[in-house]
């Protein structure tokens, strides 16, 4: 069945996180109630720390849940710019200390070196996932699936059926490792969590023409087999 993308609109970034988290909540207790655990794939950058936040305070079975990113930069796990860093600070506490969390760095010296063996460390983690969780950049880009990056690797991570793939932006910092489309596509419920009137205004660019290449992000909203639901406050 064809599912439409659902747009939800809050006065403040607050409300949303709010309503967010709970919808998170839900979708994975509800994913362990039908099938014993559950999976979360989640951003990083600078929008969703108030929404993790507030996850880590929800009371749901946090044991049987596994947690991932949707992507990471291939930088030290104590970094600040690190992905993993943030979903550790924010989002691995309170009630959500007992998440079964994998990282997509590892000891590689390089992201594209280091794919194979996030692949094997992510094969205990159920799929489809139950709940992704995407951010967007300015620049259309969700995942690290950047406009900006070397046109072969971007074809690459939007065309494989591998789980993960290597990326280097040539204007956003640090190279990194990121879900496929394929893999981003194998869920069950994706939310696009955006906040501020540049991100809206981005969001309508990249509704209004369908050059994947041009804003990455419209491989995720132009299809209509798993539902999107976009959050967005000013
Ligand atoms: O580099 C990244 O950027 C996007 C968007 O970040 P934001 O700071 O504008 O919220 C994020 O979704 C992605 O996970 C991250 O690696």
């Amino acid at each position: 069945m064809l599912k439409e993308t659902v747009f939800k609109s809050f006065d403040s970034k607050e409300q949303l996180e709010q309503q967010l988290a709970e919808r998170i909540a839900v979708g994975l207790q509800e994913a362990i109630d039908n099938r014993g655990k559950a999976s979360l794939v989640v951003s990083g950058g600078s929008t969703p720390l108030g929404l993790f936040e507030k996850l880590s305070r929800k009371v749901l079975d946090w044991s049987e849940v596994f947690v991932t990113l949707a992507d990471e930069r291939w930088v030290d796990s104590a970094s600040a710019d690190s992905n993993e860093h943030l979903v550790r600070q924010h989002l691995l506490q309170h009630h959500a200390a007992s998440a079964k969390f994998r990282g997509l760095k590892n000891m590689f010296a390089t992201a594209a070196a280091g794919v194979a063996m996030t692949t094997e460390q992510l094969a205990n983690i159920p799929r489809p996932f139950d709940v992704v969780v995407l951010g967007m950049g300015n620049d259309g880009h969700t995942c690290s699936w950047f406009p900006c990056a070397p046109a072969a690797e971007l074809q690459h991570a939007l065309t494989t059926d591998a789980l993960l793939c290597a990326m280097h932006p040539q204007t956003a910092p640090h190279a990194r490792i990121t879900l496929s489309r394929h893999a981003v596509l194998g869920s069950r419920q994706i939310y696009l969590h955006l906040v501020g009137q540049q991100k809206l205004d981005v969001y309508h660019r990249a509704l209004a023409a369908d050059d994947i290449m041009e804003m990455p992000v419209r491989a995720v909203l132009s299809q209509h087999k798993i539902p999107v639901d976009v959050y967005w406050a000013a």
